[in-house]
């Protein structure tokens, strides 16, 4: 059984709806990121799991108990998760210690204390349990946020946008460190971001999610090289759209025969990442637009009959704008869903 699964779950706010219809299931140890643009239901989503919201339709369980469903709400406080949220800024006159040992009132002084203690050390926090918020920097409140949420123990800890106030070089110190440490305590984590690049590195599956649907979801590797529709290509990094006619696994396209990831007939939308085309000798005529250099690469804008396309090459290839090029692809292209399909 999953820790936690989610069942068509609806909110609404007056005639617009944030949240529709979504399901989807997360194991103990699990970490899901929820991928989507601004308005798209994230953080509805988390908090109508958290309980700060009742849904209007579908239900959600942890652990086989019911939490939350139109007619039965648990209040947050008895739902045994944990939550970092961007607004839940620690007590600002409580120091470290007091801030983690907060949510342990109930509990036997002894038992708070050792509790609290182990906890500032799995985050590394030991040496500044005396200190106050101020004195911390940006990655240690941060760590301190956690410490608070994980020492009531939480089966599920649900996590927005976490890591996007600290700076690049801390980031991705601070993820992975936090991540590891609910990894190996089984914790299910769900991680709110829409940074494409955090959710790719650091979750073991994303939902990418769309005017509060589930677009898709699955592996970081599935959503990246095999995106179901034109949306989810596009919002994973940069991609080529391109129509061709399919028979079986090969299509002809504007560039020429493509093969296929999946069998398909007739008209079909394909999707080719800038790193699955090459220039070269073979292929169809264009002529370098543009030239973006990247440090380990350079991305190419090219331009021929066939259309407009970004092409990732070598940054030691001689490619510059105004030179003629042939253009071919060096993969599979992706079929993606046909409208008919995504229904
Ligand atoms: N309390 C509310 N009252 C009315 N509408 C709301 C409320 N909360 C959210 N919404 C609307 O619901 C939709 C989803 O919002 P939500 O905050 O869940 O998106 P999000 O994906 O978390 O966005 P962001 O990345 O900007 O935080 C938006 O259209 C938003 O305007």
């Amino acid at each position: 059984m999953s820790l936690l699964e989610v069942r068509e779950l609806t909110k609404r706010y007056g005639r617009r709806t944030a949240v529709e219809d979504l399901s989807f299931a997360l194991d103990a140890g699990e970490i899901l990121a929820l991928l989507g643009p601004s308005g798209s239901g994230k953080t509805t989503t988390l908090r109508l799991i958290a309980g700060f919201e009742r849904p209007d339709g579908g239900w959600l369980r942890l652990d086989g108990r019911l939490l939350g469903t139109p007619g039965r709400q648990l209040p947050p406080e008895r739902r045994g998760i944990g939550y970092v949220f961007q607004e839940y800024v620690l007590f600002p006159h409580l120091n470290v210690y007091e801030n983690v040992a907060f949510g342990l009132r109930r509990i036997p002084a002894r038992e708070r204390r050792e509790r609290t203690q182990r906890v500032l050390e799995q985050v590394g926090l030991t040496a500044f349990a005396r200190r106050y918020p101020h004195e911390l920097s940006g990655g240690q409140q941060q760590r301190v946020a956690l410490a608070r949420a994980l020492a009531p123990e939480p089966r599920l800890v649900l996590l927005d946008e976490p890591f996007s106030s600290l700076d690049a070089a801390l980031r991705e110190g601070t993820r992975s460190e936090v991540l590891g440490l609910l990894r190996r305590r089984g914790v299910g984590t769900l991680l709110v971001t829409h940074d494409q690049e955090e959710a790719l590195a650091a979750a073991d599956r994303i939902a990418v999610l769309r005017e509060g649907r589930i677009e898709q979801i699955g592996t970081p590797e599935e959503v990246y090289h095999r995106p179901r529709t034109a949306f989810v290509a596009h919002f994973l990094g940069s991609t080529n759209l391109l129509s061709g006619t399919a028979r079986g696994r090969v299509a002809d396209t504007p560039l020429g025969p493509i093969e296929l990831d999946r069998a398909a007939e007739g008209r079909v939308l394909l999707s080719l990442r800038p790193e699955h085309l090459e220039l070269g000798a073979e292929g169809a005529p264009v002529v370098v637009e543009a030239r973006y250099f990247k440090g380990h690469d350079v991305t190419l804008q090219v331009r021929g009959p066939a259309g407009s396309f970004r092409v990732q090459a070598d940054y030691r290839l001689p490619f510059r704008p105004g030179d003629a090029a042939r253009l071919r692809a060096r993969e599979r292209a992706v079929v993606l869903a046909s409208p008919a399909e995504r229904r």
